[in-house]
C-alpha cells in the first residue's frame, strides 16, 4: 500500500505539490491524473525518496522508500524510460540490475519475455531502442525484483496501440494478483481504461479522489414531459427535487418508478425517462482542473461527477 500524507514540495516561490494526501491499495490500479505541470512526477519522486518533501510524508507498506531493505524487491519504479545506459543492451541493463537486486539470472529472461523484448531486441543497444522499446525495458526493469508495488510515470508514452493494450493487461493482471499499481497519465482515456481508483491533481492539489465507477456514475435520470410545468409540480408534490436543463427536460435524483408514479398520478404525459449521461472522466478532468475548481480544493467523487460538463471533447489514448 502506498500512503501519501499531506505532502508538499516547494521550489522557491513555486509550490509544485500542495498538501497532497491519498492512498493506493493492494489489488487496485490507481490512476494519477493531471495536466502537464500538475505535480504528478514530483509526487512520485517524493514517494520514491528521490525528492525530499518540504512537508508531509510518503510510505510504502508503512515504511519510507529509503528505509526499505533492498527496495527494488518491494517496489518497481519507472519514472523516466530514457534514463537507461544507452551503450548497454537491454539484456545487460537488466542483468546488472538483477545482480544488484539478488534475483536469479533466469528472472532476466522471464521479464524480457513478459515485455516482449526477446531475440534480437534483447541484444540491441538501448541507444538504438525506440521510445516504445525503452518503455518496455523500463517496465521489465520495474518488474525485475518481483515487487508487490509498481509506480509508473506515464508508462504508455511511446507505446503503439497494441503496446498500450498489452500494458493495460499486464497492470490489470498484476493488481488482480494482489499487487498495488500507481500509474500517472495526462491521457484520460488511458486511466479510464485500466484504473479502479482515480486521483486527479491540478495545480499541485488533489481535486478528486475516488472509485472510478463512482466518478463515472451517471447523474440521476432525465425526464421530459409534454407539459414541463405540470411535471415539475407533480415531482415537487412527490418530494422529488428537479434540475431544469436547457432543452426543457429535468434531471432528477430519483428512481424511474417514483418519477413514473408521480407523473401518472398527476395525469402528466411523459415523453422521455432515461438515465442521465455520464459526464465521463474526461469532462470531470476538464472541469476539476479548471482554475475555479482547483482553487476550491478537494472535491468528493459524488460532487465531482455532478458538476462535470456533459460534452466529451475526446483525447485519443
Ligand atoms: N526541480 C524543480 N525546480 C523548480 N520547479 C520544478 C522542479 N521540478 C518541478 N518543478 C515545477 O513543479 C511543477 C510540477 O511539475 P511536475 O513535473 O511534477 O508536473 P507533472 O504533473 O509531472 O507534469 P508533466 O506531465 O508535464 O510531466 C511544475 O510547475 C514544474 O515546473
Amino acid at each position: 500500500m502506498i500512503t501519501v500524507e499531506h505532502v508538499t514540495k516547494r521550489y522557491g516561490a513555486v509550490t509544485a505539490v500542495d498538501d497532497v494526501s491519498f492512498v493506493c491499495r493492494p489489488g487496485t490500479v490507481t490512476g494519477f491524473l493531471g495536466p502537464n505541470g500538475a505535480g504528478k512526477s514530483t509526487t512520485m519522486r517524493m514517494i520514491c525518496g528521490l525528492t525530499p518533501p518540504s512537508a508531509g510524508s510518503a510510505t510504502i507498506d508503512g515504511v519510507a522508500y529509503r528505509d526499505l531493505p533492498n527496495p527494488g524487491r518491494h517496489v518497481g519504479v519507472l519514472l523516466d524510460a530514457s534514463a537507461q545506459h544507452a551503450g548497454r543492451t537491454g539484456r545487460e541493463v537488466l542483468a546488472v540490475s538483477g545482480q544488484l537486486l539478488g534475483v536469479p539470472r533466469s528472472r532476466v529472461d522471464d521479464v524480457l519475455e513478459l515485455v516482449g523484448l526477446t531475440g534480437a531486441a534483447a541484444k540491441r543497444r538501448v541507444g538504438n531502442y525506440s521510445l516504445g522499446m525503452r518503455q518496455r525495458l523500463g517496465i521489465a526493469h520495474a518488474l525485475l525484483g518481483d515487487p508487490s508495488v509498481l509506480i509508473l510515470d506515464e508508462p504508455a508514452n511511446g507505446l503503439d496501440p497494441e503496446g498500450i493494450y498489452w500494458m493495460r493487461s499486464l497492470l490489470r493482471d498484476f493488481a488482480d494478483r494482489g499487487g498495488t499499481v500507481m500509474l500517472s497519465s495526462h491521457l484520460l482515456r488511458e486511466v479510464e481504461a485500466v484504473a479502479d481508483h482515480v486521483v486527479v491533481i491540478g495545480n499541485g492539489q488533489v481535486v478528486a479522489d475516488g472509485d472510478k465507477d463512482e466518478l463515472l456514475a451517471p447523474g440521476g435520470l432525465v425526464v421530459r414531459a409534454l407539459e414541463p410545468p405540470a411535471l415539475e409540480r407533480a415531482l415537487a408534490d412527490a418530494g422529488v427535487a428537479v434540475r431544469e436543463t436547457q432543452d426543457g427536460s429535468f434531471t432528477v435524483d430519483a428512481d424511474a418508478e417514483t418519477v413514473g408514479r408521480a407523473a401518472a398520478a398527476a395525469g402528466v404525459v411523459l415523453l422521455e425517462l432515461r438515465p442521465a449521461d455520464s459526464a465521463g472522466l474526461e469532462g470531470l478532468f476538464l472541469s476539476l482542473t479548471s482554475a475555479g475548481a482547483t482553487s476550491a480544493g478537494a472535491t468528493s467523487a459524488g460532487a465531482a461527477s455532478a458538476t462535470a460538463p456533459t460534452e466529451d471533447k475526446g483525447e485519443a489514448a
